[in-house]
């Protein structure tokens, strides 16, 4: 459905060019649920927007392709862009209070939206005046049933300050599901929630992935929420996958020194207690970033040589690969 090759993103500012998005490829096939997982500044939330080229100003697509459907999006014209947002593609952000217009009732936002999308034009054809007006709310109550908004006779006419953080987030869910996209892009949909709420939300998404086959692509920074949810994870770091492949190889069987260093600063669920120790360091600075490992100088596995060149990903075992000289069959 969705491939991404060779993408990069920069945002040029006075002091030189920040390499947020560097050289990544990776695609999402049909019905499967794609975690991005990373430390926060490693490019996630800019890999995301860059499939729906909502990056602004001083960013810029520096070279690439996003295919879906079998298209380039990045050749589409803006108008193009517009119907594809929200109509095949929807995206759910952080923190639903921004998103949420206040001065509007949720359950007339997520008519509009549903009116938007044309998702009307069959209902009952030729209705007029107030029936129309009663069909649209009843679809409207009926989607917020779905995403398990409670009593929606009632919660249609609330403002958004009146629900709280959970519920603005499955209203916006609601709304991106509206145009019943195809794919749907989630950047920490559930961070700023608290545990159970958040567990809900999760569901919630799985169950839309299920029943509708909709593709999903979650950017979170917990990669504990990431082995719940999904299907296969990348890991980014610096701008740059670093791991890509099954979640249950991935968690059971970490290749590169990040993730390992990552599922180490996780606490366990389940299992054998082991000592959190969070990885030593900090994430580098992508102003001017070069090719070579940018996680070398906090590895413990590391040598000369992984800074003096451009690694490639390396396929570990089928479907796997990571980006690191471990794998590469040489002496490190
Ligand atoms: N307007 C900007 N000008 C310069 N650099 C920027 C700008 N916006 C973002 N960046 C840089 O781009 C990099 C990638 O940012 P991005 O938001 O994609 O990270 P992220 O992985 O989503 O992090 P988080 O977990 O904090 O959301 C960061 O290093 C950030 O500092
Ligand atoms: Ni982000």
């Amino acid at each position: 459905m969705l491939e991404i090759k060779n993408l990069s993103m920069a945002f040029e500012t006075d002091k030189g060019l920040v390499k947020a998005v560097n050289n990544i490829s990776l695609s999402l096939s049909n019905s499967e649920i794609l975690g991005i997982v990373g430390e926060s500044g490693c490019g996630k939330s800019a890999t995301l927007l860059n499939i729906l080229r909502l990056v602004q100003y001083p960013g810029r697509i520096m070279s690439g392709e996003v295919m879906f459907q079998g298209e380039d999006l990045l050749k589409k014209s803006r108008k193009e862009m517009r119907d594809i947002r929200g109509k095949d593609i929807a995206m759910i952000f952080q923190d639903p209070m921004t998103t949420l217009n206040p001065v509007f009732k949720v359950g007339e936002q997520i008519r509009e939206a549903m009116r938007i999308h044309g998702i009307f034009s069959n209902v009952k054809g030729g209705l007029l005046g107030r029936k129309k007006t009663l069909a649209e709310k009843d679809k409207a109550m009926d989607l917020m049933r779905e995403v398990g908004i409670p009593s929606p006779e009632r919660r249609y006419y609330n403002y958004a300050h009146e629900f709280s953080g959970g519920m603005q987030q499955r209203a916006l869910i609601a709304i991106g599901l509206s145009c019943e996209p195809k794919l749907l892009l989630a950047d920490e949909p559930t961070t700023a929630l608290d545990v159970t709420i958040q567990a809900q939300i999760l569901a919630l998404m799985k169950k839309i992935n299920e029943e509708r086959g909709t593709g999903i692509i979650l950017v979170t920074h917990d990669l504990g929420v990431a082995a719940e949810f999904c299907h296969r994870i990348a890991v980014m770091y610096a701008g740059k996958i670093v791991e890509i492949g099954k979640t249950e190889r991935i968690m059971s069987s970490p290749s590169h020194p990040y993730t390992r260093g990552l599922l180490r600063s996780i606490p366990k669920i389940s299992g054998r207690r082991e000592k959190i120790r969070p990885i030593p360091g900090s994430v580098p600075d992508l102003l001017n970033i070069d090719d070579s490992c940018a996680f070398h100088s906090r590895c413990d596995q590391g040598s000369e040589r992984c800074q003096q060149q451009d690694i490639p990903m390396i396929e570990v075992e089928e479907g796997h690969s990571a980006r690191c000289l471990l794998y590469s069959g040489e002496e490190v």
